[in-house]
């Protein structure tokens, strides 16, 4: 019997991929958000696996429905940080023996088209566009494995697919020299990657919603500077990664790749650690010297052929202290 030689040593289930597009109207200014959403459940669901014991499921197609649900009925629903948090919370509370719930966000961009109004510019209240391939992830760990009404979790927010270049202003030197060395030291080079950014944030105790009043969930009066709550951190977190990769003068990506994590946990008291994965994506200058025609210098040339593999992929993790 194979039960003897193993066992089911891990066990997540559920739906990925549930697209989700809601509009919150306010008179004749509509707000929306799109989500695509992850939620994977664990709990006392081994039986499920083992002995082909269907009582413990809660089929998947019924996660897609509650992720509807509470993008129905959910005051949070705009905030993908809080929605997540609602999700989680409520799929927890329902079931009694589900213990935890992952709920991943991805926020696709929606901004407001800029029109010409009477007065000059001014964003349109229901017209929106795609003003970018970056993503806001949010990803939400609600655990109610010490008891129900102890439910906590935890929060990690970022940003991924940000896709920036710099034509100056990057630097490297002084890189290991040894006989598997071809690269030259530059002083000058184009410097591009697609970042991706995650924070995450001291774990918080959830309150555990009634079944019929969802809405007396996730509603921190007074909202700590930094914190899960604070809806100002994406934001300052998109800038300075923006701010610093524009404006530093780059060593290397490591460097730059540095100052901007450490000023985030400098910048958002709440946050405690901030990641970054970073790929360089190289540009080479194309030797055009066979024809005579000078494009070598990295500083000088004008013609660059883009190389998407192999890259460089630059991470780490920086904590506060
Ligand atoms: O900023 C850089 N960091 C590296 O580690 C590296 N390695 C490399 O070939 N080019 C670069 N650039």
């Amino acid at each position: 019997m194979s039960d003897e030689l193993s066992f089911l040593s891990h066990a997540r289930y559920g739906k990925d991929k549930v697209r989700v597009f809601r509009i919150v109207r306010e008179g004749k200014w509509h707000h929306i958000v799109e989500y695509n959403v992850q939620l994977l459940l664990e709990g006392d669901i081994a039986t499920s696996y083992t002995e082909a014991d269907n009582s413990v499921i809660v089929a998947t197609d019924s996660m897609k429905n509650i992720t509807y649900y509470v993008a129905k009925i959910s005051p949070h629903v705009l905030n993908p940080e809080r929605f997540a948090l609602h999700l989680g919370t409520h799929v927890v509370s329902k079931y009694a023996h589900i213990h935890k719930a992952f709920v991943t966000v991805e926020q696709l961009r929606w901004s407001r088209i800029p029109v010409t109004g009477e007065q000059g510019p001014e964003e349109h209240p229901h017209a929106f566009f795609r003003d970018g391939d970056d993503k806001r992830i949010v990803k939400a760990e609600v655990d109610a494995s010490q008891g129900k009404d102890s439910i906590v979790a935890t929060v990690t927010s970022g940003i991924s697919d940000l896709l920036v270049l710099k034509t100056t202003e990057s630097a490297f030197n002084n890189f290991v020299r040894d006989k598997y060395t071809t690269l030259k030291e530059v002083d000058d080079r184009i410097l591009s990657t697609s970042i991706d950014l995650s924070y995450t944030f001291a774990p918080i105790k959830v309150q555990k919603p009634s079944d019929t009043n969802l809405e007396e969930l996730l509603a921190p009066t007074d909202i700590p500077a930094g914190s899960v709550w604070d809806t100002t951190v994406p934001s300052k977190a998109r800038k300075v990664t923006l701010d610093i990769f524009a404006s530093d003068n780059s060593a290397s990506v490591q460097a730059t790749l540095y100052r901007m994590a450490s000023t985030i946990v400098a910048q958002n008291p709440g946050v405690n650690s901030v990641s970054y994965a970073l790929p360089n994506k190289h540009y080479i200058p194309v030797d055009m010297s066979y024809l005579g025609v000078e494009n070598i210098v990295p500083a000088q040339a004008e013609v660059f052929m883009p190389v998407a593999a192999p890259s460089g992929l630059i991470s780490a993790t920086v904590t506060r202290k």
